[in-house]
């Protein structure tokens, strides 16, 4: 194969853009002016239904999460999806505008404050001149996390969730979710095997309806106390022998099946007050399987 050399002085930059392709503006007719460009999106006509959502979505954005736990606050980054209603008489939304109002809220120090959030969800309507909006908030959130025994401290972390629903003279709808990862051993193969018990990874999805947005304490933590006070033993970053022995031993003392995971975690969250409520499921990656074994639990608390 020939020696890969530039052989003759390149050709200069525009140059080389047309030799690869590049051309002129053609001149056109069409306004250049923004007042004088037709607007299609607000064009109106009866076109036939009315739209639930539409908006934008996958947007990373930078997110401040303030928690209970340490860090008290960190820079984290937020995926957003961001929609409103449409009426069948508009043809579109003016979607430049989603984007506009998530660059003030990033100017105003954008955070994941519920209250806040809320307002930024009415403030779309009124941006937006539609009744409804969504927003849809995912972000990794990193906690400190101490080794049981010689308190080796490091981060772990979670994937939380804001869905806030707003609609003029409604109460606004409050989702917040948390994925966590505990450890689960086999409560089944414990009781049947002369020594040891399959134990593995288990994803814990739980998304709760709140209805106190000033919460006394951080969703955060309420969600992932829920989580790991009731699996086998909880995950670290850091454990030095005398931590894997106290974890591995906590495990084997506290078997769950995926079924026992969902109704403990269900019991907590039936005792949380701010919690209206729920869906719950544990998702084991089973270390004897290629295979996982899931478990869920949906429940709506009676109005009070
Ligand atoms: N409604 C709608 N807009 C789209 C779609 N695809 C692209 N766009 C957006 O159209 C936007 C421009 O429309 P508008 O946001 O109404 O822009 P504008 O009318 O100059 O802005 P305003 O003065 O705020 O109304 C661009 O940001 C595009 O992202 C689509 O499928 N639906």
């Amino acid at each position: 194969m020939r020696e890969n050399r530039v052989t003759s002085k390149l050709p200069s930059k525009a140059e080389r853009h047309r030799l690869f392709g590049s051309v002129d503006p053609t001149p056109g007719d069409k306004p250049t002016s923004k007042e004088y460009m037709s607007d299609l999106q607000n064009e109106q006509r009866n076109y036939l239904f009315d739209i639930e959502q539409v908006g934008i979505a996958r947007v990373k954005h930078p997110i401040t999460v303030e928690a209970g736990l340490a860090p008290a606050s960190q820079v984290s980054i937020g995926t957003f999806k961001l929609t409103t209603s449409l009426n069948r008489e508009a043809k579109g939304i003016n979607m430049s505008r989603l984007t506009e109002h998530l660059e003030e809220y990033r100017q105003q120090g954008g955070t994941t404050d519920l209250a806040q959030l809320v307002r930024f969800a009415k403030g779309l309507t009124a941006r937006m001149n539609q009744e409804r909006a969504e927003l849809e908030l995912s972000f990794p959130w990193f906690y400190e996390r101490r080794s049981p025994m010689l308190g080796k401290t490091g981060l772990n972390h979670a994937e939380g969730l804001i869905r806030i629903s707003y609609e003029e003279g409604r109460e606004s709808r409050v989702v917040v979710g948390l994925t966590v990862v505990v450890t689960t051993l086999c409560p089944c193969s414990k009781e049947i095997s002369e020594y040891s018990a399959h134990n593995q990874r288990g994803v814990v999805t739980m998304e709760a309806h709140i209805d106190e947005l000033d919460m006394e304490k951080d969703w955060k933590v309420m969600l992932l106390n829920a989580a790991e006070s009731n699996a086998s033993a909880p995950l670290h970053p850091i454990l030095k022998r005398p931590d894997e022995k106290a974890v591995t031993e906590k495990a084997y003392e506290n078997p769950r099946f995926v079924e026992d995971m969902v109704r403990l975690i269900a019991a907590d969250l039936v005792e949380l007050k701010a919690v209206r409520a729920f869906t719950v499921e544990c998702r084991n990656e089973e270390s004897i399987h290629l295979h996982d074994a899931i478990a869920k639990i949906s429940y709506k608390k009676p109005r009070s």
